[in-house]
């Protein structure tokens, strides 16, 4: 990937996509603690913090990470202005000195230096997805925001990835959830991430606009039943689609053609009189998009009514040389309906001799999950696309991702805290991180190594050990060795910084990365532990720091 030179010029970089995102946007504790560092002169100190997370969400065994630009936006950034320096003068007690308010005006991540993964790539559990290191004050001030902006555009991306991998790859995942998101910041992100995620497209407009992601929709329920007659419509006729013929009466060339289906043999039996009004709403439909024509056709009631009235305008506008998109099927059980629904295409195109009419595409909608997708496919299903809209974007099987963010070193010192539950001990240490791959091609193991230690290399035999669990050792003796910490933000050390890629090109880099995980890491039932795993010495250095800080019992 390419890389930019040097270039922490906050004009370079553009502010976060929201405009709420602000150094304000902290909780106070971090306030209050930069204070009390800047009174005890201590606000300079250097410290290194990571940002990872504990465990993978959904039961799964693998996370997408997400967020990054955002978080390079807002470091890029980051100044106080007049006014917010005066809430926080308001804010915090009168007894604080004026000095810290003139400190915060010269505030800005000039002295920060960030690494972190690529987004987009696979991630475990306690990996560093992120390094923050630099003055500790700012890097405290930087803990909400960072642990905010990657929590749920880690999670939603990975449910996206969940939801993607069920569904197969050849069908079309449509995000519908904007209206069922929470609130505004909480559409734009879903339709951001699920797009990152491996989703097609959105019904969101403003997200198409912002980050160019395909816009796809059908129409609603309400545009069926607003509609009451075929005599409402006064403008019937249409052009065909070479310009040279109109037919005058559409709406009439329909109901023809739903007369010669009813008369048909093999279509005969299975509807009688369809519902007018839902097929003046599909004319009406036709008439402004004949290119584009596609049908909810669960207003009233799907195989008596909506798909014949789908297949009376289809076939009028193939007449006029237009090819009808397809269906949209929002209730009811959708296996069942699909099946029926193809069976009826494929019916019109044998018996009217339609080309491709049995391949109309199919979508479906109606608070889809992974869970019934999953019965889809179990079931056996004809749909080509899936709308899905609450159970993705509110991530209902999950709400938060338990993003945190630890002091690992301070005054070039390695810090741990301690914990009775083992699995919340962080791993102390300024360190590097390495994915090692196997003969096969698949990750490992991901390895943490202390920031000094020799890189491990291709073909040379590395012992892994579990962070915590002495008896939980290997060897390993990787194929390839990809380093996976890179420099987002290098404050003035004079590295040279990574470009943030376009949305387009994260998402491909996240379907291949998904795609070249073993597949028993990746399946829904009890995958395969993915391993995570810290070098000898880190290991002994990790104890050693363990013994050293926990107090030794007295029993008496
Ligand atoms: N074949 C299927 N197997 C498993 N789940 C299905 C199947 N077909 C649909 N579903 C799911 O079952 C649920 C049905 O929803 P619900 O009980 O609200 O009925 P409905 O079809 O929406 O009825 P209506 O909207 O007419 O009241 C939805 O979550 C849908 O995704
Ligand atoms: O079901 P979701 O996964 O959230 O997908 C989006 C839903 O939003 C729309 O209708 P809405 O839910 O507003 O009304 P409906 O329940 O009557 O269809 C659409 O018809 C879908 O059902
Ligand atoms: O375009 C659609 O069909 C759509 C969009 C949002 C929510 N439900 C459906
Ligand atoms: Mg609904």
């Amino acid at each position: 990937m390419a890389a930019v030179a040097n270039g922490q010029k906050k004009e370079g970089i553009d502010g976060p996509t929201n405009p709420m995102v602000t150094p304000l946007l902290t909780d106070l504790y971090q306030f209050t603690m930069a204070y009390a560092y800047w009174k005890a002169g201590k606000h300079n100190d250097r410290a290194v913090f990571d940002l990872y997370f504990r465990r993978n969400p959904f039961g799964g065994e693998y996370t997408v990470f997400a967020g990054l630009e955002e978080c390079i936006k807002l470091i890029a950034n980051f100044r106080f202005s007049e006014d917010e320096i005066a809430f926080i003068k308001e804010t915090l007690p009168t007894s604080c000195e004026d000095g810290f308010y003139d400190y915060l005006r010269g505030l800005d991540c000039s002295n920060v230096e960030i690494h972190a993964i690529s987004e987009g790539f696979v991630v475990s559990p306690k990996i560093p997805l992120l390094r923050v290191e630099g003055p500790v004050a700012v890097a405290q001030l930087l803990e909400t925001p960072l642990v905010n902006l990657i929590n749920y555009a880690s999670l939603v991306a990975t449910n996206a990835a969940r939801h993607r991998f069920v569904a197969g790859k050849s069908k079309l995942l449509l995000e519908f959830g904007l209206r069922r998101a929470h609130g505004p910041d909480g559409g734009i992100g879903a339709s951001k991430y699920c797009y990152m995620g491996g989703f097609d497209a959105t019904s969101n407009v403003a997200a198409g606009k912002l980050f160019g992601i395909p816009l796809r929709g059908t129409h609603s329920h309400s545009f069926v039943s607003s509609f009451m007659s075929p005599d409402e419509i006064t403008e019937k006729s249409l052009h065909s689609s070479d310009g040279s013929h109109v037919c005058e009466d559409f709406v009439g060339s329909a109901q023809a053609w739903l007369s010669k289906l009813k008369r048909s043999n093999l279509l005969g039996g299975i509807f009688g009189e369809t519902n007018q009004s839902e097929l003046a709403a599909f004319a009406s439909y036709a008439l402004a998009f004949p290119k584009n024509f596609l049908a909810l056709v669960d207003t009233y009631d799907v195989m008596r009514s909506g798909i014949p009235n789908f297949c009376a305008i289809a076939l009028a506008l193939h007449d006029l040389g237009y090819k009808a998109v397809g269906i949209r099927l929002d209730s009811g059980d959708l296996a069942y309906l699909s099946c029926e629904a193809r069976n009826f295409f494929i019916t019109i195109e044998k018996e009217f001799g339609v080309p491709d009419f049995g391949k109309t595409n199919i979508t479906a909608s109606n608070d889809l999950n992974e869970e019934t997708l999953d019965a889809l496919n179990k079931q056996g299903h004809e749909v080509d696309a899936f709308g899905i809209g609450t159970h993705l974007v509110t991530c209902y099987a999950q709400p938060a991702l338990g993003v945190v963010f630890k002091l690992v070193e301070i005054n070039n010192q390695p810090r741990i805290k301690l914990s009775e539950d083992v699995s919340k001990v962080s791993i102390p240490c300024k360190k590097r991180s390495y994915r090692l791959y196997g003969k096969e091609g698949y990750p490992l193991v991901d390895l943490m190594t202390g920031e000094n230690e020799t890189p491990p290399k291709a073909g040379e035999r590395i012992l892994c050990r579990h962070p915590f669990i002495e008896s939980k050792r290997a060897y390993v003796v990787p194929q390839r060795v990809e380093e996976l910490m890179k420099c987002y933000w290098p404050g003035r050390s004079g590295k040279v910084r990574e470009e943030l890629p376009p949305l387009k090109v994260i998402r491909e880099r996240c379907i291949k990365h998904l795609e070249q995980m073993r597949p028993d890491h990746m399946r829904r039932l009890n995958p395969t532990p993915y391993k995570v795993s810290v070098s000898a010495k880190l290991y002994d250095f990790i104890h050693f720091l363990w013994l050293n800080e926990a107090p030794v019992g007295e029993l008496q």
